[in-house]
């Protein structure tokens, strides 16, 4: 089913320059953009332009640069990765290579290894941009890079945690602060990538991954395209519950990510993916169709804020859906991330739960692939001020609370929402509630 690495290409029309515009630049391309980087950087060092970033985007800014100066990555040939690391068992398996463990002979230190098999343009892509966005703290760090004849090695930072979508089953729904803290880090990092003009095209919590200290990563950069300005991307990829419509219909930018995790976000709060169907057929018509009703049912605990929040993300008009930056400045993520909590004099015992149960999120891969989960970990994942979860009735004054809070807040710094603009616009409606067979259909894997 999964196409994933036939990847999509840019628009034509767009003004990309000579070297990237055929995506087929190679990592030699890369090492001598970074040298022209660094020639530009001391000739010229505040307005220098630096390689790969600033070829398709001149101009946008000081991050970019940060990001093509800063990657301390070996490239090259010359050194061999078994001189270097011991090889340990295999921690994940995609279609194009595996990740295992590896252990660095000079320290000691644990590592993740991927091993991207070549022949397609795309490994060459995925390699370039990890170099590209390495160094934040939401993306996992890219250390070393050995090429083979047949392959390359790329040497990460080991993510301990295990991923995002494991939590989530074996959790069932997170509370609205935990949810909230979680959203929070991962559109920081989607915001950075899209101010490195990079889409990633696969948010999903099985490429999340969580470090020792709960800490989020987002992780396989397999799908990722580099985008500029006003250019739009073309061809199906993604993962089917966490595509975008647009996606579906031709043509599209970054703000697929914000749609993904959207579906992330549903997810988080209520457990259950929000586009579900029995084929792949079904979900895609439940995507472009589906009219998500969040005044009822599972949504009833959830905050009105929260529930715009989803709504916001998963609006299908793509020029009012709104924007990484806006996400996080929005009430909801404002009033439960930390420093907003740290202000106000409000208890923090918040928790839904869907009709009084905790239910366990239904994922496509339930339970496959796991790697090495340190339990001890689990808790930092949300704010230290979360609490456990409960199912009472209090849980409603709490939210009526944070209603009346998050609402003052989005008088003094987003517009009241419009329902209109909710999961707009309007089509035959689908009974949502119909499938939860996901696991079996396996409809979470990219393609
Ligand atoms: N840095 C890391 N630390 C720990 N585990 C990792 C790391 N990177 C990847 N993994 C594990 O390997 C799995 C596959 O990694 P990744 O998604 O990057 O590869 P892929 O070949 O693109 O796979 P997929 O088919 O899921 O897209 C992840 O789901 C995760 O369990």
């Amino acid at each position: 089913m999964r196409k994933k690495r036939k990847g999509s290409e840019t628009d034509a029309s767009s003004n990309v320059p000579e070297i990237l515009s055929s995506n087929h630049y190679s990592l030699e391309d890369c090492s001598r953009l970074k040298k022209r980087c660094k020639e530009d950087a001391d000739a010229e060092p505040v307005a220098s332009s630096c390689g790969i970033s600033s070829l398709i985007t001149p101009g946008r800014g000081l991050k970019r640069k940060i990001g093509c100066i800063d990657v301390a990555t070996q490239m090259g040939r010359k050194k061999k990765i078994e001189d270097e690391y011991v090889s340990g068992e295999t921690i994940g398996q995609g279609k194009f290579g595996s990740v295992w463990l590896c252990r660095s002979r000079l320290s000691g230190a644990e590592y993740a290894c991927k091993t991207l098999r070549k022949g397609e343009e795309t490994v060459h892509r995925e390699v370039e941009i990890m170099q590209h966005l390495s160094g934040h703290p939401g993306v996992v760090t890219l250390l070393a890079v050995y090429e083979e004849a047949e392959c390359f090695h790329l040497v990460m930072e080991l993510c301990s945690g295990g991923r995002l979508i494991d939590r989530m089953v074996k959790e069932g729904p997170y509370t609205e602060q935990r949810a909230a803290n979680v959203l929070k880090e991962v559109m920081l990092v989607i915001k950075y990538c899209h101010d490195m003009g990079v889409v990633h095209r696969d948010i999903k919590p099985e490429n999340i991954l969580l470090t020792t200290s709960g800490k989020i990563k987002l992780a396989d950069f397999g799908l990722a395209m580099r985008i500029s300005n006003g250019q739009n991307l073309t061809g199906l990829a993604g993962s089917p519950a966490y595509v975008a419509p647009e996606v579906l219909s031709g043509s599209y930018s970054e703000k697929v990510d914000i749609w993904s995790a959207g579906v992330l976000l549903h997810a988080l709060l209520v457990g259950v993916l929000p586009f579900q169907g029995n084929s792949l057929e079904a979900v895609f018509e439940a995507i472009k169709n589906v009219k998500l009703d969040f005044q009822k049912g599972m949504w009833d605990l959830i905050s009105k804020p929260a529930r715009d929040l989803v709504g916001r993300m998963l609006t299908r008009d793509v020029s009012a859906r709104i924007t990484a930056d806006e996400v996080l400045r929005h009430p909801w993520i404002l009033f439960y991330t930390e420093p907003t909590l740290k202000c106000l004099p409000v208890k923090t015992k918040l928790k839904h739960q869907i009709g009084g149960s905790c239910r366990p999120f239904v994922a496509p891969e339930a339970g496959s692939g796991g790697n090495r989960i340190d339990d001890s970990s689990l808790s930092e994942v949300s704010s230290p001020l979360s609490s456990p979860q409960s199912c009472n009735s209090e849980d409603q004054d709490d939210c009526v609370l944070i209603d009346v809070l998050a609402s003052a807040i989005s008088h003094v710094r987003i517009s009241e929402p419009k329902r209109s603009r909710l999961c707009g616009p309007t089509g035959p409606s689908i009974d949502q509630q119909g499938s939860s067979n996901m696991k079996a259909n396996n409809l979470c894997k990219a393609f």
